[in-house]
């Protein structure tokens, strides 16, 4: 079991969601930078459970707290150790799942590989409490990267079927995406927005979840970063997005839709502006050959609708050997998409870090 990532920054999160508390490992950063504490705390909120009716009621401070290699917000160690504490949680809504597993959750498949060993309260590391840690990484990394000119930021770009307005993916707009980075549902469009309140009253009401795509973008990325084939761009942006609960799909610029156009359309054709080499479109996201070519960087994450629901479902007892009918209790998420732009943000900061180490 893997909790790690990276080539050259080596990132490991640690903990599970019940236990006292989460955490990261960054190994072979560079000293000397300096952490904006508040900036990277305000960043880890947009993640933190508990600030909305369409997401998780479960109340955390998630104020990170550094045990090794920082010391009064500067990096001054290889290796740099930061924890999270866990305190609002509620193991006996998770004893049940023990025997009638969740459809659709991990209850079975951890069953199946660890056997009753794995501490599956809160869903163990399969808890989307994971991503805290994540984020403390990501929001780290995100600070320094900006320092060399590289921007990021991410969006909802569709929520349970209802999609934002389209933009530009040669020219996203990021000084309005910075805009709606603290909304509850960080959609540009405002009709669109009170469409997915709708939504997501009907779905909360109705014990049920819905999925979203959040869509990131970077943009001062270098050219250059990544290789063909198997340490593409691309394939180190997929390891650590699939290392998070509930993605099923990432995809690069037109991604999904790309099998529809014909190459005339989809082609990004070449031209000099000031005599530097451009496209004039992006429909490849700014990765060609799994390597950077100084467009704009675009992914989306595509996200499931949370499977822990209230709604009664099928599942079947361990011990009993029969069908049985489960109820879930607790307090999850009618909406996880609705907290994933800094996820986002933090896969493609960290994995930007990782290839810049690389130069
Ligand atoms: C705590 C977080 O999200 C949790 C993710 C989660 C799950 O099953 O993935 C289930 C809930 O956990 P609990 O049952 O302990 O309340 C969420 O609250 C978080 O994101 O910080």
């Amino acid at each position: 079991m893997t909790q790690s990532f990276g080539k050259n920054l080596k990132t490991t999160i640690f903990g599970s969601s019940h236990q006292s508390f989460i955490g990261v490992v960054m190994d072979d950063i560079k000293p000397g930078f300096e952490i904006d504490y508040e900036k990277l705390c305000t960043f880890m909120q947009r993640r933190a459970p508990g600030k909305s009716k369409y997401t998780t009621k479960r109340k955390e401070v998630d104020k990170p707290e550094f045990l090794s290699g920082v010391i009064d917000n500067k990096i001054v160690s290889k290796t740099i150790v930061g924890i999270i504490r866990n305190g609002d949680y509620l193991s006996k809504d998770y004893k049940n799942l023990i025997d009638v597993p969740r459809p659709s959750h991990a209850d079975y498949t951890s069953l199946i590989k660890y056997g009753k060993d794995l501490d599956m309260n809160g869903s163990g590391p399969f808890s989307g409490r994971i991503t805290a840690p994540l984020c403390l990484a990501g929001g780290i990394a995100k600070q320094i990267i900006e320092k060399k000119g590289i921007k990021i930021h991410a969006r909802l770009k569709n929520i349970g079927g209802i999609e934002d307005r389209k933009i530009s993916l040669l020219n996203p707009p990021m000084d309005e995406l910075d805009k709606i980075k603290n909304k509850e549902i960080a959609v540009l469009d405002e009709k669109k927005e009170k469409e997915i309140r709708v939504l997501l009253e009907d779905v909360r009401g109705n014990l049920d979840s819905v999925g979203g795509i959040c869509q990131v973008f970077a943009t001062g990325v270098p050219k250059g970063l990544g290789d063909p084939n198997y340490d593409s761009f691309e394939s180190r942006i997929a390891y650590l997005s699939y290392g998070v609960p509930a993605v099923r799909a990432v995809s690069f610029g037109d991604g999904l839709d790309s099998f529809k156009m014909r190459g005339s359309e989809h082609n990004d054709q070449f031209e000099i502006i000031d005599g530097k080499v451009r496209t004039k479109t992006n429909h490849a996201g700014g990765v060609v050959g799994g390597i950077t070519n100084g467009e704009a960087v675009v992914f989306d994450l595509i996200f499931k609708p949370t499977a822990s629901i209230s709604l009664p479902q099928k599942s079947f007892s361990l011990k009993e050997k029969k069908e049985k009918e489960l109820v879930i209790k607790g307090r999850h998420d009618p909406c996880l998409a609705l907290r994933t732009p800094p996820i986002a943000e933090s896969i493609m900061a960290l994995t930007i870090l990782d290839f810049l180490n690389d130069l």
